[in-house]
């Protein structure tokens, strides 16, 4: 199910209808983007979700000018890219693939040589150092850091130049959950400072914490985008779980239902109502019976089962999921 946006002038990001077939001689050619469309709100820590080789990296690869479409549209604020990527390339920061530092550098080093690469002033280095968390650290060989240090150093060097809009691939990959939860923290902190994030990602336990809206893409298209919640609730089926006072109950209960007009599922302790408007029209008809509900739930999904469903990558008892989600285009 696709949601309609109505683009308006806040949109930062916009891509419609993009393509991209990669072509190799030896491997033939791969549709890795057909068709696909994302916007992104002014102001959102927006999540980028999709399973292996379903065109997360290659669209934002796409975005940033190192990969040539073969078809489709993109702005990023405001401006049509790539054509006019130079006038926006000062207002974006990047890291699309892990950026390799000097190991004999300090973060310090690092980020000051950046600084003056990209005429930044030098004291925007003390304050990425800080917001990021590695001030106290700063002076430290790059080579002593962990992986999560060296994720926030290369956060640091896309927050140099001050963007508006941040382009983070895989952020959390490789943190533990505690760099993990700094990580989302700074995510949050740099929101609230009026920066819009966008961040591509597998961990969905996380990116529904943490973002304010999804994009879903599989096989190169959008299969679902909107705020979480939205998303989530769009997914959820509207269903409620019921449970009676008597479980001896349960079967005359869905029988009643269902000659109500509602559709349900019965299950060892409790049925799964779905197709009701409201759920107290269902404590009512089974009350008018004498069957008396002692539990009455909405049936709550999570993102992952949501991301599953929609990208067809639940696991198959017996089936071993191969990881690539391109389509092979015939010659
Ligand atoms: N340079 C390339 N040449 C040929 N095929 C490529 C190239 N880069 C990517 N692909 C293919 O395009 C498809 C999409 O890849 P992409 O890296 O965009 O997916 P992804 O969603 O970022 O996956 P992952 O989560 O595994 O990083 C995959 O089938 C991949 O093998």
């Amino acid at each position: 199910m696709h949601t309609q946006y109505v683009v308006g002038v806040t949109a930062v990001l916009e891509i419609e209808g993009l393509r991209k077939t990669y072509r190799s001689r030896r491997k033939g050619a791969r549709r890795a983007l057909d068709g696909f469309d994302m916007v992104v709100e002014a102001g959102q820590v927006h999540g980028f979700l999709g399973p292996n080789g379903s065109g997360k990296t290659t669209t934002l690869r796409t975005l940033l000018g190192l990969i040539r479409p073969n078809g489709g549209r993109m702005a990023i604020l405001g401006e049509e890219v790539p054509a006019r990527l130079s006038s926006v390339a000062g207002r974006v920061g990047a890291i699309v693939e892990s950026p390799q530092f000097f190991p004999h550098f300090s973060a310090q080093d690092t980020l000051s040589l950046l600084a003056d690469a990209g005429e930044v002033p030098q004291a925007r280095v003390a304050e990425v150092l800080e917001l990021v968390g590695l001030r106290d650290r700063a002076k430290e060989r790059v080579k002593t850091y962990s992986l999560g240090m060296k994720q926030r150093l290369a956060v640091a060097s896309a927050l140099l130049k001050n963007p508006q809009l941040l382009i983070l691939d895989e952020p959390a990959n490789g943190l533990d959950p505690g760099g993990i939860r700094e990580m989302r923290d700074l995510m949050r902190q740099l929101s609230a400072s009026g920066m819009t994030v966008v961040l591509s990602s597998h961990i969905l336990g996380e990116v529904q914490q943490i973002c304010d809206s999804v994009t879903i893409i599989s096989l190169g298209r959008r299969v679902a985008s909107g705020p979480v919640a939205e998303v989530l609730a769009q997914h959820s089926g509207g269903g409620v779980v019921v449970r009676l006072e008597s479980a001896g109950d349960l079967s005359s209960a869905a029988q009643v239902l269902v000659a109500a007009g509602a559709r349900v599922d019965l299950k060892p302790d409790h049925l799964l109502v779905t197709g009701v408007d409201k759920p107290a029209w269902v404590t009512r008809t089974l009350a008018g019976r004498e069957l008396y509900v002692s539990e009455l739930a909405p049936v709550t999904v999570d993102l992952e089962s949501v991301f599953l469903e929609l990208t067809g990558t639940a696991p198959v008892a017996g089936q071993h999921r191969q990881v690539d989600q391109s389509v092979e285009v015939p010659a």
